[in-house]
């Protein structure tokens, strides 16, 4: 494993009862990386970053936290991640800088290095003015700062955040953005989010849960690593629909002048298709590979509609 890969996740699994809620999701972030995990509602986020940080058991599958195994070595593994869930794990009726030490305590930040953690927390999620206010009475932004505090307070390597930008006001939402842009500067950071724009506008790769499943990992522009592959061919003389309808493993998505946009699950289909053309002189005169950008993959696996690239 690569010593600045800080997670690494292969074949996760949970089932709830007998439903299967995430199944197969591999994926890993290295230091200085923002991963986003974007999906609909009920699409598998929050079950997959329970199962990262340590409080879900997978069905399956095996994490890795700055190369210790998180089912072996629970507490060890735990010691390198922060964590802010759904719901922040806020005590209303506290101050914030009370609180933030109750934090460091149960995060074993020794006590003699307690009040530096609270200040360094603090002032990297930009509460030093508030450390004196009671939680009840800060704005849900400033809220949601304060469970971002508790994550980082022990300095972990890797932070994740269950979509910390849900139910907040646009001028919050841009203040949470810049703050994961400052925290992935010495460390890494994971989030999940349903917006689209968010993730392309902070991360640097990207993973698309649908349904439980992984559709889609790599490059926030979109382009890469999907399951099936898209390519527009063009012939001289163009075959009918129906015949290329069954070539096996191609589906055609799309008519196009001369020819079909197609999605292939395997290269071998490609193969197969390129000697049938020369077998029954078509006449290939163009294959190319149609790369969509990530609102397409998000399109197409969210509403099952593919757009023109
Ligand atoms: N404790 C549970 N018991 C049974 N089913 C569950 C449980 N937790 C989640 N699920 C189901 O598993 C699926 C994935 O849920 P999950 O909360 O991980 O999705 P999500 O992408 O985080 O959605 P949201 O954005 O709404 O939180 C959903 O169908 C959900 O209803």
């Amino acid at each position: 494993m690569p010593e600045d890969r800080l997670l690494e996740a292969r074949h996760l699994a949970r089932h709830y009862g007998g439903r299967e809620a995430v199944s197969d999701v591999n994926l890993h972030v290295n230091r200085g990386e923002v991963l986003g995990l974007l999906g609909l509602n009920g699409a598998g986020k929050t079950t997959t970053l329970r199962m990262l940080c340590g409080t879900l058991a997978p069905s399956a599958g095996e994490i890795r936290l700055c190369g210790i195994d998180l089912l072996e070595s629970p507490i060890m593994a735990k010691r390198q991640l922060g964590y802010l869930p759904e719901i922040p794990p806020l005590y209303p009726d506290t101050r914030v800088r009370e609180y933030l030490h109750y934090a460091a305590t149960l995060r074993r930040v020794p006590r003699r290095d307690r009040r530096v953690a609270v200040d360094a927390a603090l002032e990297a999620t930009g509460l030093a003015d508030v450390a004196h206010r009671l939680i009840r009475n800060l704005s849900k932004g400033y809220q949601q700062r304060v469970g971002i505090a508790q994550a980082v307070v022990h300095s972990p390597a890797l932070v994740v955040l269950d979509e910390p930008t849900a139910g907040l006001d646009p001028q919050q939402v841009q203040d949470i953005r810049k703050l994961i842009q400052r925290l992935q500067r010495d460390r890494a950071v994971i989030f999940s989010s349903h917006i689209l724009g968010e993730v392309q506008a902070l991360c640097d790769r990207v993973v698309i849960l649908h349904q439980g499943r992984q559709v889609y990992a790599g490059a926030p522009q979109g382009g890469e690593s999907r399951v099936t592959r898209s390519f527009s061919l063009r012939f001289r003389s163009s075959p009918p629909l129906e015949v290329m309808a069954v070539v096996p493993g191609v589906e055609v998505t799309e008519r196009l002048s001369n020819g079909y946009r197609i999605e292939i699950g395997l290269d071998s289909a490609l193969d197969a298709l390129v000697a049938l053309s020369v077998e029954e002189g078509w006449g290939l005169v163009e294959l190319t590979e149609v790369r969509p950008t990530l609102e397409q993959v998000f399109l197409e696996v969210t509403t099952g509609r593919v757009e023109a690239a």
